[in-house]
């Protein structure tokens, strides 16, 4: 069957939007948000530049392919990432909380081409004790992650939204990435890990805190 833009893959898209929040929609249907014919031109353009014929047989639906891969990539710019930290329970917990080796999946915006790796996110509740549900730490990468992103920016978006939405003593955020853009091309060294941490409240200002926060999340 031929896709277009107004097939129901849309739907599919609509759906990963809504999935990264918990079912709600904030940036109203695909359609309106993402231009997906003015992408199909654009990977046409590219085919012709690099000397394929867009018209062959087995590129004939790539850009309309690219268009909603491209969409679904970057569905985290229609979501408000506050949204996922609106659902948070009292636990009277004062002690770390950390969720270890979230799988992490972005694009760089210098190249566009994926990086991947882990995310780890521990934080101190606050006096109040409220905790947030774990998976909406999970959702919280993805909200992020599915935008054009640096790995730098990644983290500590992560880290001031959980500062600022749960009040926490403190957060720790640490991603550890393979950046495609330094293995496939350019330099072409592969299976170097970048390491960015992202620090706040009591776990920057105690160094005994932040030590047993790091060897917990990078114990080798
Ligand atoms: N700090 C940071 N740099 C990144 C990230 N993703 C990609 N880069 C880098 O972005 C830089 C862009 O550098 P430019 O010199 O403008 O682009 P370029 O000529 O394609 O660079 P090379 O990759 O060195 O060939 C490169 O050094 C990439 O390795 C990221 O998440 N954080
Ligand atoms: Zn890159």
């Amino acid at each position: 069957m031929a896709a277009s833009a107004t097939e129901p893959g849309d739907d599919a898209l609509d759906y990963i939007a809504a999935r990264l929040i918990n079912g709600k929609l904030t940036g109203g249907p695909v359609e309106d948000s993402v231009d997906l014919p003015r992408i199909e031109k654009a990977v046409r353009e590219i085919l012709i530049a690099v000397g394929e014929d867009p018209d062959r047989d087995g590129l004939r639906q790539t850009p309309a392919r690219v268009a909603r891969a491209y969409a679904e990539l970057f569905a985290g710019l229609r979501v408000d990432p506050a949204q996922v930290l609106s659902t948070t329970f009292e636990a009277n917990h004062q002690e770390l909380v950390l969720v270890r080796d979230i799988d992490v999946m972005s694009l760089c915006e210098h190249h566009l081409l994926p990086f991947r790796g882990s995310a780890h996110i521990g934080y101190i509740p606050g006096p109040d004790g409220r905790i947030t549900g774990l998976s909406k730490l999970a959702r919280l990468v993805e909200v992020y992650a599915r935008r054009p992103q640096v790995q730098e920016r990644l983290t500590s978006q992560i880290a001031d939204l959980l500062m600022s939405k749960l009040a926490p003593r403190g957060v720790i955020v640490v991603l550890e990435c393979e950046h495609m853009c330094m293995a496939m091309r350019g330099i072409q060294k592969s299976g170097a890990q970048t390491i960015t941490s992202a620090v706040r409240g009591t776990l920057q200002n105690d160094a005994k805190s932040r030590a047993e926060a790091m060897a917990l999340i990078l114990p080798r």
